[in-house]
């Protein structure tokens, strides 16, 4: 925009106008805050209200999503179940002196980029800024000096930078040796990192014997809930839940405002799809769609190019596993542009093997550039069937369609058969999760366990509550059967989009924040008018009593048409008061003047152009309607452009 300085992004200046103006600031801050707590005031809720409007509209209603509302408070034994007890964990090590906590590899990552900067530094190809008076302030900070490196060193950090999230805790236990990482403050030694569970443990009830945990995530409240829905859906596949929720995780270091907190809202959607047919009947409507990605193998090589591709390639040329993924890949980007982030500033990386879940088969993060970095605001995963096969096994209740096959189907089946007898005592309380893990077992697995019996007299298998257990052939025998199938009976394999709504809000704060060329470089919140928190604002020129009924008018139009307006009657002058309505992002401002009274005319100044048109009351309100809903764009606003203040004859 012509109207922009120039490299104007400052964060400083964008932190104070977010508190200044109430978007959001740290919750209990009277009583001195708590790390990765935020409250959102009126424009910050306003702007989150916009966005997850957006979101319903572009997801649920356009794909006739199923929307369900499940509780944050989960049940211990289902995170048992989904693994998130034994494996929802980050890496923490401790300063060996001050007891300073640090993530594992966040830690090795930011001193391995201090000391490329550093290098950089030395080489004379940038030059570190000097910390900022509150930032000397701050502890823990890795601080950067100029040292030059090998490049061998360089380019061993490049490739451990480029595959920081893939490392387990041995791996990062050897990486802070090797490169003698200290605590960033003390120069003290660090700990072996050992793992730390995020989840926020409780009990439900007074009796304290029913574990319960906050939700991580909202996706296993969409699983437990899977046999409904698929009846609400006529059993049929494909089909999606999605959800809206506070998540929580007790994050060892929260840290970047909104992008690291404890508490946080995400949208996630679960996509219900038959694992022999994961094409996509709109993909057609998406396959041209632009993608900057980041593909695993480039990764490897320790390099972060970006490709230009279409998605549709993309999925022909197997770099996206399947269209379904490739679909959600696609709207998410056009959701993302849709509400304002800079499409050269968004690209999709994928998951290299050890970030990935063992059970999913494809990963791509949405991740946005802010003054941060590239941070992940979308996971878009493959998820296989994971989360329905363990929660089937767990419960027994059969989580599966079944679908009529076009012609009766006879089959030779491996058949388990329990002698009840035996069983019911040997197993005690564990009798149904055996019982569930043997009858969800595939015909290899079967046969497997039939041929141990026969050769050794006894086999094992592990259940779904983690342990091992023994099984002989006076506990059940597996034979060959004749199966007249009617039926294909599968369960469905899950693509999971999971948005974290407060690290797109802020990715978007950033970047729709500038500074304009003239006005004393003021700064302004250029959000779309689809997303802004208040879409017009109403200036009298003065406080005339004459004005009020006109501005009343004004204002109830807007509010009819559900469109967010503010008065401001004080008396600043227009440009202060517009200044003001900047910072909120205010996309349209409407003078009302004593042209008004005579002529019923009033003038309508668009924000980023600052370039003024004039009409009738209802020729503007309609316009700003429009604008508001995105069915037009301000060039199309077929009025006169008008300059200065109105004549009043
Ligand atoms: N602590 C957090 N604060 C804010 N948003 C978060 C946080 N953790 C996750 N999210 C959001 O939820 C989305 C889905 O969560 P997911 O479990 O995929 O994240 P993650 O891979 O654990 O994130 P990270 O690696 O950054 O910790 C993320 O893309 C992100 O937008």
């Amino acid at each position: 925009m012509s109207n922009r300085l120039a490299h104007s992004f400052d964060k400083s200046k964008l932190e104070a106008v977010c508190l200044r103006r109430f978007f959001f600031a740290p919750a209990f801050e009277i009583y001195g805050g708590c790390a990765g707590l935020y409250d959102y005031g009126p424009p910050g809720s306003a702007l989150q209200a916009n966005i997850l409007d957006a979101w319903r509209k572009h997801f649920i209603i356009e794909e006739e999503m199923l929307e369900v509302d499940t509780t944050a408070v989960t049940l211990g034994e289902v995170l048992k179940t989904s693994g998130h007890v034994d494996k929802f964990t980050d890496w923490m090590c401790r300063d060996t002196k001050t007891g300073d906590i640090f993530r594992a590899d966040h830690l090795v990552e930011a001193v391995l980029e201090a000391r490329l900067k550093g290098d950089k530094e030395a080489r004379g190809e940038q030059q570190i800024e000097q910390p900022k008076e509150d930032e000397k302030k701050k502890k823990k900070k890795v601080k950067s000096s100029a040292v030059k490196l090998d490049d061998a060193v360089v380019q061993q950090y490049e490739t451990i930078l480029a595959q920081i999230d893939n490392f387990d805790g041995e791996e990062l236990a050897d990486l802070i040796e090797k490169h003698s990482i200290k605590s960033p403050e003390s120069q003290n030694d660090l700990t072996k990192p050992v793992e730390f569970n995020l989840m926020f443990e409780s009990s439900i009830g007074p009796t304290g014997q029913v574990k319960g945990y906050l939700r991580p995530e909202t996706a296993q409240g969409h699983f437990v809930n899977f046999g409904r829905l698929l009846e609400f859906n006529n059993g049929r596949v494909p089909f999606a839940s999605a959800q809206i929720g506070k998540s929580f995780r007790n994050e060892i270091s929260p840290k970047q405002g909104l992008l690291r907190v404890r508490e946080f809202l995400m949208a996630e959607i679960e996509h219900y799809v038959d694992p022999l047919k994961k094409n996509h009947p709109r993909f057609n409507e998406v396959e041209n769609v632009q993608l900057q990605i980041l593909p695993n193998e480039v990764q490897v090589e320790g390099k972060t190019d970006l490709t230009k591709i279409t998605v549709g390639e993309a999925v022909k040329k197997g770099i996206i596993d399947n269209e379904t993924l490739g679909y959600f890949v696609a709207r998410i980007n056009l959701f993302l542009e849709k509400i304002g982030i800079n499409k050269d500033r968004l690209r999709f990386r994928q998951h290299m093997s050890n970030e990935m879940a063992h059970y999913a088969s494809d990963c791509w993060d949405a991740e946005i550039h802010t003054s941060y970095g590239w941070i992940e605001c979308v996971g878009c995963a493959d998820r296989s069937a994971y989360d329905l096969t363990v929660h089937a096994v767990r419960t027994g209740q059969p989580l599966v369609v079944r679908e009529p096959l076009p012609e009766i189907k006879i089959e030779e089946k491996w058949a388990p058969e329990i002698n009840k007898k035996k069983f019911g005592p040997t197993f005690r309380a564990n009798q149904k999760i055996v019982e569930s893990t043997i009858f969800a077992l595939d015909q290899p697995r079967l046969e497997c366990i039939k041929k141990d019996f026969d050769s050794q007299g006894k086999s094992d298998i592990q259940a779904a509550d983690g342990n091992k257990y023994d099984l002989t052939p006076e506990l059940l025998t597996i034979e060959k059967k004749t199966f007249k199938e009617t039926k294909r009976e599968f369960t469905p394999n899950v693509i999971e989009p999971s948005f974290g709504i407060g690290r797109i809000l802020y990715a978007l704060l950033e970047h729709s924040f500038y500074a304009r060329e003239q006005d004393e470089g003021r700064t302004v919140l250029g959000f779309p008018p689809l997303v802004a928190p208040i879409k017009a604002l109403v200036v009298p020129i003065s406080n005339s009593k004459e004005f009020e009924p006109i501005i009343k008018d004004i204002s109830l139009r807007l509010r009819k048409n559900g469109v967010a307006s503010r008065v401001d009657d004080s008396s600043a002058t227009i440009g202060k008061r517009y200044a003001r309505n900047d910072e909120l992002g205010t996309p349209y401002g409407i003078t009302v003047d004593f042209a008004t009274v005579k002529k019923n005319t009033i003038t309508l100044r668009e924000r980023d152009t600052t370039e003024q048109k004039i009409g009738t009351v209802e020729q503007v309100v309609d316009a700003i309607v429009k604008l508001s809903k995105g069915e037009i764009e301000w060039p199309q606003v077929d009025l006169p452009a008008y300059s200065g203040v109105q004549d009043a004859d």
